[in-house]
C-alpha cells in the first residue's frame, strides 16, 4: 500500500476550497490509500501521470474532480511514500508543478522545494546588476562555510551575486528554499557561522559540522526530517483529524524553533521562550500542554494561565481543538484560567467566604481615606506604586522588614522616618480594606501565595503565556502552585509588550530559566511592512529581557532577526484637523476594507486609548450603517460586525485590519499615567516604556493592513515612523 504524506502547501489549498471539493479531494486521497502502487499507477479514475516539460522528473498530477488535479511528489528511493504537494484548479496546477524542484538540504536533512525558473532569472539578473559592486552581502563566509550550513550550488550562485539584504528578500520563499534562506537571512542580520549553526541546524539534530562528511539522506527520510512543512496520514483517524474543518496549520505545523521547545523531551526545571509580537508563542504553549499531557501519568494536573479571563477562554477553545477528539479526555487534567482568578479562589477556599477584588478608582478613594488629616508628601498614586511594587513585590510582612529592605525599582530615596510613615500609612489602608472585606488583586495574589506555599503544591506542570505582565506576587502564586521539579514550569512572553508596570527577577523568586530558553524570530502574524513599521516604534527604548529585573545583568532584549515571511501594504499613519474628520475618514477606511478588499466587518478592529473615544466610534459607525461591536462586550465568533477596543484590550488578539485611532501628544503618553521624573526618575522611566509598548501591541495586532491617524497635535511617539 503506499504510504501518503501532505505538504503545508497542500493543506493550505485545502482549507481555502469550498466544502463539496473538500468531500471529492478526500474520496480521492481514500481511494488512492486504498490501492496498491501498481493498481495506482494502473488507474484510470486517478489519472497519476508524469508531466511533460516538469523541470522535477518525479512530480505527479493526479485527478481530485473534473476541475481539479493533486499534486504529487513520487517517491525514487525504493519507497511508497508519496507526498500530495498542492491541490488547485488543472491549469494552476500544472503551471506551479512544472516550475519547482525539490530537494534535500544538505544540512538539515529536510525536504525542500524551489521555484527553479524564479531563481534561474534572478541569477541573470542579479549576475549583471553586481557586475559594477565589488562589495557583496556574504563576501565575508567562505563557500566551505555556507555549504556546510546547507547552501547548496544554486543558492551558493545566488549568494555570491547579493549585495544587500534587499536583493536577498527578493528571492524570499516560496522562490528559494526556506530552510537556505533562513540561514542566508541570519547571516544577513550579522549572525555568526557558529551562531547559525547553533539556533538553526544543531537543533535539527545534525551533528556532522562538515557537509562532506554527511551520509546521503534518502527522499522519504527527508520528508520524515520535516515535520515543520509534512505530515504523514498514519492511523485511520488521522486523514479525518487533519481534513476536520476547523484545520488551521498551526496545529499541524511547526517552525523547528518552536517544535523544539514544544514537544522537548524534559526540561530539568523552568523553561522559557520569548519572541516578538505573532511568533506563535501561544501555539508554543499549547503543544507544550498536549505534549505534558500525552507524555505524563495519568491525573496529573496542568495549570496552564493567561493575562485576561477572556483569553483563558480563547485558550481553552484552542487547546480542545488542539486536542482533537483523540485526546479529548485529555483536558479534563488541565485548568487554563487567569493567575487572579486562581487566586481568588484559593483565598476564598481558605477563608471560607471570597474578598471583593478592587476596582482602579475604588483603590484611589481608599488611598485618600488612608491619607486623610494627614500632611504628606506623598500622591495617591506614589503610595499605590510603594505599596504595589515593594511591600507585595518583596512580600513584606513588618515595619522592620520594610525598613531593612532594598526598594527595587524605585529611584527615590526614602529614610527610616519616612518609611515609619509610610508603613503607617499603608496599614491603614489594608486594616480598611479588611475591614471591608475587599483586597486588590495584588493583595488577592499575595495572600494566596502564602496559602498555597503552606498547603503545598497543587499541580504537576505550571504553563505561562503572557508572562511580560506578571507581579512577582503572581509569580509566588505560581512557584507555589508546583513543587520545583523537571518541567515544572514553561515560561512564554514577550518583554516588548509589557503594558502593567511589572517587573521581575525570576530568580529570586525561585525559578530558574538560565540553559533553558528559546527565542522565535518568525512572524506568523503580521506582513513584513506592517512589523517593521510597529517596531520603529521601539527603536531606541530600554526594553529589559523577560524575568530579569536591573538587579540581573540588566541585559536587553531586541527584536533582532525578528521577521515575516508575508508581504502587503505599508501602514498609512494620517492627522486630520478635528475628531470628526478623522472619524469620517476612519469610516472610509472601514468601507474599502470591507467593500473592495472583501474583509468581513469581524476581522476589522479599531482601537483608542480610552473608552471614550471608544463608544464615539462606535456611534459613528453604526451611525454610518457599519455594525461595530464593543470587545469589552465579549462577542463570540459568530457575532459580526467591527470590533471596536480599548489599546489595553488588544492584548492578544489578531485581525486581519486594524485602526489605531486618535494617537494625539495629550494621551500617548498619557501624562496622569506617567510618573514625572522628578517625583521617581526610575519609575518615570518605567512608565514612559509601558505608554510605547502599548502602542507597540496595538500596532502588532494587525495582519494585512494597519492604519494610524490623529487629530490635532500628533503624539510624538509617532515620530520615528510618521517623519
Ligand atoms: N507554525 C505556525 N504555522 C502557521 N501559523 C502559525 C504558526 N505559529 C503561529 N501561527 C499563527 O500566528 C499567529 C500568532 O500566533 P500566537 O498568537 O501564538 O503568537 P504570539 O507570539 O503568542 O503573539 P502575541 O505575543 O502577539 O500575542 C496566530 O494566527 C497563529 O495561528
Amino acid at each position: 500500500m503506499p504510504r501518503l504524506a501532505l505538504s503545508e502547501d497542500f493543506v493550505a489549498d485545502l482549507i481555502s476550497l469550498q466544502k463539496p471539493v473538500q468531500k471529492e479531494v478526500n474520496d480521492a486521497i481514500q481511494m488512492f490509500r486504498s490501492m496498491t502502487v501498481p493498481q495506482l499507477h494502473a488507474s484510470k479514475g486517478m489519472h497519476l501521470e508524469k508531466l511533460t516539460g516538469a523541470r522535477d522528473p518525479r512530480i505527479r498530477t493526479i485527478r481530485v474532480t473534473k476541475f481539479y488535479r493533486g499534486v504529487l511528489l513520487a517517491p525514487d528511493d525504493g519507497s511508497e511514500l508519496f507526498t500530495l504537494l498542492r491541490v488547485a484548479p488543472h491549469d494552476e496546477a500544472i503551471n506551479w508543478a512544472c516550475k519547482r524542484v525539490y530537494s534535500v538540504n544538505g544540512a538539515t536533512g529536510g525536504l525542500e522545494v524551489r521555484n527553479v525558473d524564479a531563481l534561474e532569472q534572478m541569477e541573470t539578473y542579479f549576475e549583471t546588476k553586481a557586475v559594477t559592486t565589488p562589495a557583496r552581502l556574504f563576501e565575508e563566509h567562505s563557500d566551505t562555510v555556507l555549504r556546510d550550513l546547507g547552501i547548496d550550488d544554486q543558492v551558493l550562485r545566488l549568494a555570491r551575486v547579493c549585495v544587500t539584504a534587499d536583493d536577498l528578500s527578493v528571492m524570499a520563499p516560496p522562490m528559494m528554499p526556506a530552510d537556505q534562506y533562513e540561514v542566508l537571512e541570519f547571516l544577513a542580520a550579522k549572525y555568526s557561522a557558529q551562531e547559525v549553526w547553533e539556533q538553526l541546524i544543531a537543533p535539527r539534530g545534525q551533528t556532522v559540522r562538515s557537509a562532506e562528511d554527511r551520509p546521503t539522506v534518502t527522499l522519504s527520510e527527508a520528508i520524515l526530517n520535516t515535520p515543520n512543512r509534512i505530515v504523514e496520514v498514519t492511523g485511520p483517524g488521522e486523514l479525518e483529524r487533519i481534513l476536520s474543518e476547523d484545520l488551521t496549520r498551526w496545529r499541524i505545523f511547526l517552525h523547528p524553533a518552536q517544535r523544539r521547545y514544544a514537544y522537548h523531551p524534559g526540561f530539568n526545571g523552568p523553561a522559557q521562550v520569548t519572541g516578538g509580537p505573532g511568533t506563535g508563542k501561544t501555539v508554543v504553549a499549547l503543544h507544550r500542554v498536549r505534549h505534558l499531557l500525552r507524555t505524563g501519568r495519568e491525573g496529573e494536573r496542568i495549570l496552564l494561565t493567561t493575562f485576561t479571563n477572556a483569553m483563558a477562554a480563547a485558550l481553552r477553545d484552542n487547546l480542545a481543538l488542539l486536542l482533537g477528539d483523540a485526546d479529548a479526555h485529555l483536558l479534563d487534567q488541565v485548568e487554563v484560567t487567569t493567575v487572579d482568578s486562581l487566586a481568588a479562589r484559593v483565598v476564598r477556599e481558605a477563608r471560607g467566604s471570597s474578598l471583593k477584588p478592587l476596582s482602579s478608582p475604588a483603590e484611589k478613594s481608599a488611598w485618600t481615606r488612608a491619607i486623610a488629616r494627614e500632611d504628606l508628601p506623598w500622591t495617591e498614586r506614589f503610595l499605590s506604586q510603594e505599596f504595589r511594587n515593594v511591600v507585595l513585590a518583596q512580600g513584606l510582612r513588618t515595619p522592620e522588614e520594610y525598613l531593612r529592605c532594598v526598594r527595587r525599582g524605585r529611584g527615590t530615596q526614602v529614610g527610616r522616618v519616612q518609611r515609619a510613615r509610610l508603613w503607617r500609612v499603608m496599614e491603614r489602608f489594608t486594616t480598611d480594606l479588611a475591614s471591608r472585606d475587599s483586597a486588590t488583586y495584588t493583595q488577592l495574589c499575595d495572600q494566596a501565595a502564602g496559602i498555597l506555599a503552606e498547603s503545598g503544591p497543587r499541580y504537576r506542570h505550571v504553563v505561562v503565556d503572557e508572562a511580560q505582565d506578571l507581579h512577582p506576587a503572581q509569580w509566588r502564586v505560581l512557584r507555589a502552585c508546583v513543587a520545583p521539579q523537571s518541567d515544572d514550569i514553561f515560561i512564554v512572553g514577550d518583554p516588548h509588550q509589557r503594558i502593567y508596570d511589572s517587573r521581575v527577577s525570576l530568580r529570586s523568586l525561585g525559578i530558574n530559566v538560565r540553559g533553558r530558553t528559546s527565542r522565535l524570530r518568525i512572524n506568523y502574524r503580521s506582513t513584513e511592512e506592517i512589523l517593521r513599521w510597529s517596531a520603529s516604534l521601539l527603536d531606541g527604548q530600554p526594553v529589559g529581557r523577560l524575568g530579569e529585573d536591573d538587579d540581573d545583568d540588566g541585559g536587553r532584549d531586541s527584536l533582532r532577526g525578528y521577521r515575516s515571511q508575508l508581504h502587503g501594504r505599508v501602514p498609512v499613519a494620517r492627522g486630520y484637523a478635528s475628531q470628526d474628520e478623522e472619524l469620517r475618514a476612519l469610516v472610509e477606511q472601514i468601507r474599502t476594507w470591507i467593500e473592495q478588499d472583501g474583509v468581513k466587518p469581524s476581522e476589522v478592529a479599531v482601537c483608542a486609548r480610552f473608552n471614550t473615544l471608544v463608544d464615539a466610534v462606535i456611534t459613528r459607525l453604526r451611525r454610518e450603517r457599519i455594525p461595530a461591536v464593543a470587545v469589552k462586550d465579549d462577542p463570540g465568533p459568530d457575532v459580526s460586525g467591527v470590533r471596536v477596543a480599548t489599546m489595553h484590550a488588544m492584548k492578544g488578539l489578531e485581525f486581519r485590519c486594524v485602526a489605531v485611532v486618535g494617537v494625539t501628544s495629550s494621551v500617548l503618553p498619557f501624562a496622569p499615567q506617567v510618573t514625572p521624573a522628578e517625583v521617581d526618575s526610575v519609575q518615570h522611566q518605567a512608565d514612559l516604556l509601558a505608554e510605547h509598548c502599548l502602542l507597540f501591541v496595538a500596532c502588532t495586532r494587525a495582519r494585512d493592513a494597519l492604519a494610524i491617524s490623529w487629530s490635532g497635535e500628533r503624539s510624538r511617539m509617532l515620530d520615528p515612523v510618521a517623519g
